[in-house]
């Protein structure tokens, strides 16, 4: 655990009280940008704290990192790359420069008119399948960051998808591809293989599977027409037979998980239109310019990451639930999971020493769903949960306005809930009230009682358009990047997910019951003879 001594109080604090005794609470614990707002003030945090937290921030030298990021040093030590995902969203003014100082503005808009011109393309039908018919269906092949951001985008934005549909496959599963092309017709489909490396297995057999659906059906010289790829590994797209002029590049210095704003973003704009597209880059450079410029005190990256890190090192709670109440939004708890799992699942520091405390676990569904499935666990269970609710004020169906007040007050009741909680002499007065006996009300009360004092955040919006999007995912972004300096980790490489890889390879014969398994362990082999046994056993 942290050393927290520098806290002024490091000893819980009732929230109750918190908000009881400061009137002017919610003001001095909310923060704006433009119409969205980040509350925390039900988290149990003081004055004191929040300024203790801040000197905190001053002290891991939050604002020396930050600014290293904007001006494209290799603040991604092991790998030795810049971190620069904001040059996505950037201006041409803004002059971002890469590690070697090149300006980057040019190229990257580039790729962008280049995405532009294609996507149009296919949105018009000039952009056609190989019988000159335009396309009705987009399948995105592509995995974690190659997929996670797209889907999560293109379900949020669902009410300005103007486009032909769009569909995602990720996983290895032929039950992805297969359930997927079912419903499809060769003739009128295009496909995106999207992968920065273009090496990633999953991606690449079901590109392959693709590729034989269309060869199989349309012949192999309709395969040129139907495919177009996303990579950093531009000489690989061409091996794999995907002409130049349907190939869009990004940079070593996107990470994967922060790549939507590239050309990986191609199937969004695809959906949504080139102008919902470029609003959302401007949704995030927004955040971006408000992350770099204003000060730590009212600065919502950072102080989302302030009490995140507070609440993980400090407070040790293990787990954080994203529960967007916002239908569109959910795929966003998958996003955040990569986003911030894949960053901050580390446990050495940026020196290689080991840390003792890193990232939460993330996890979410939307509201109200949630409330009638795992609810009951984070009002009544004996782990505090933090709890992160993000909600519009309206939304995009003014006709069904019952909907969204039902949705804004259990969103509210929830947070409300959590905080309060209800004692057993509370409860036992209800149920007096509701004409219980005396013995009865004694023995129910117990199960009707909340703890309460249980932190949550809320991000509050107007509406869920393309450009409050871009803020809200920029505003995780830069969450996870205060957070990981505070934890003084690399949030941007992820070798964890290495040896599972090299496992598999190594496994994909034996599996397939070919060569020895002899240098595997008892439970691997034993699994190993279960599967070999199932598939000869008729
Ligand atoms: O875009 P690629 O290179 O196919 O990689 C997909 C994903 O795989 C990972 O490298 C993890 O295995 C992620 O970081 C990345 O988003």
């Amino acid at each position: 655990m942290t050393d927290t001594s520098t806290f002024p109080a490091a000893a819980p604090r009732d929230l109750r009280t918190l908000l009881q005794d400061d009137p002017g609470r919610f003001g001095r614990f909310s923060r704006h940008l433009g119409d969205m707002l980040l509350d925390l003030s039900k988290c149990a945090v003081s004055s004191e704290d929040l300024a203790a937290l801040i000197a905190h921030a001053r002290d891991k030298r939050i604002e020396a990192r930050r600014d290293a990021m904007f001006a494209g040093r290799p603040i991604n030590e092991s790998e030795n790359r810049a971190v620069l995902h904001v040059a996505l969203r950037g201006r041409i003014e803004d002059g971002y420069k890469d590690a070697a100082g090149r300006p980057v503005g040019d190229e990257v808009e580039g790729v962008l008119k280049a995405m532009t011109a294609f996507a149009e393309g296919v949105r018009t039908g000039a952009v056609a399948a190989s019988d000159g018919r335009p396309f009705t269906d987009v399948v995105n092949i592509g995995i974690g960051g190659s997929d996670l951001g797209p889907a999560m985008a293109t379900l949020a934005l669902a009410p300005y998808h103007d486009g032909p549909r769009l569909h995602y496959v990720s996983n290895v599963d032929s039950a992805h591809i297969a359930d997927t092309l079912k419903e499809l017709d060769p003739a009128r489909t295009l496909f995106i293989v999207a992968s920065k490396t273009f090496t990633t297995i999953e991606t690449m057999t079901n590109a392959g599977t693709a590729r034989a659906w269309i060869a199989g059906s349309l012949g192999e010289s309709a395969v040129g027409a139907h495919f177009c790829a996303v990579s950093t590994a531009l000489d690989k797209v061409a091996a794999f037979g995907i002409e130049e002029s349907r190939a869009f590049g990004f940079w070593d210095w996107v990470g994967g998980r922060y790549s939507l704003w590239s050309a990986i973003g191609l199937p969004i704009m695809i959906a949504v239109g080139p102008a919902n597209f470029r609003a959302m880059l401007a949704g995030a450079r927004e955040m971006d310019r408000h992350f770099a410029d204003a000060p730590l005190e009212t600065n919502l990256p950072v102080l989302l990451g302030l009490v995140g890190w507070w609440h993980r090192a400090v407070r040790g709670y293990p787990t954080r639930a994203v529960i967007p109440y916002d239908q569109r939004l959910a795929r966003l708890p998958a996003y955040l999971q990569q986003l911030d799992m894949e960053s901050n699942g580390k446990s050495v520091d940026t020196e290689g020493r080991p840390v003792s405390v890193s990232g939460p676990v993330v996890w979410g569904e939307p509201g109200t769903n949630g409330q009638h499935a795992f609810f009951q666990l984070l009002h009544q269970g004996t782990d505090v949960v933090p709890v992160e609710f993000i909600v519009g004020a309206r939304s995009h169906e003014p006709s069904l306005q019952a909907h969204q007040d039902l949705l804004l007050a259990n969103c509210l009741a929830q947070s409300e809930a959590l905080m309060k909680g209800r004692t057993v002499e509370e409860a036992k007065t209800q149920l007096l009230d509701a004409g219980r006996s005396e013995e009865d009300a004694a023995r129910i009360a117990p199960f009707r009682a909340f703890a309460g004092n249980k932190p949550s955040i809320t991000i509050l919006y107007r509406l869920l358009d393309p450009a409050t999007l871009g803020r809200l995912v920029a505003l995780y972004e830069h969450r996870v990047f205060v957070e990981a300096q505070l934890f003084g980790i690399n949030a941007f490489d992820q070798w964890g997910v290495e040896l599972g890889k090299e496992l598999a390879s190594q496994l994909v014969p034996l599996v397939a019951g070919e060569g020895d398994d002899g240098a595997k362990d008892a439970s691997t082999r034993g699994l190993l003879q279960a599967i070999k046994t199932m598939r000869t056993t008729p």
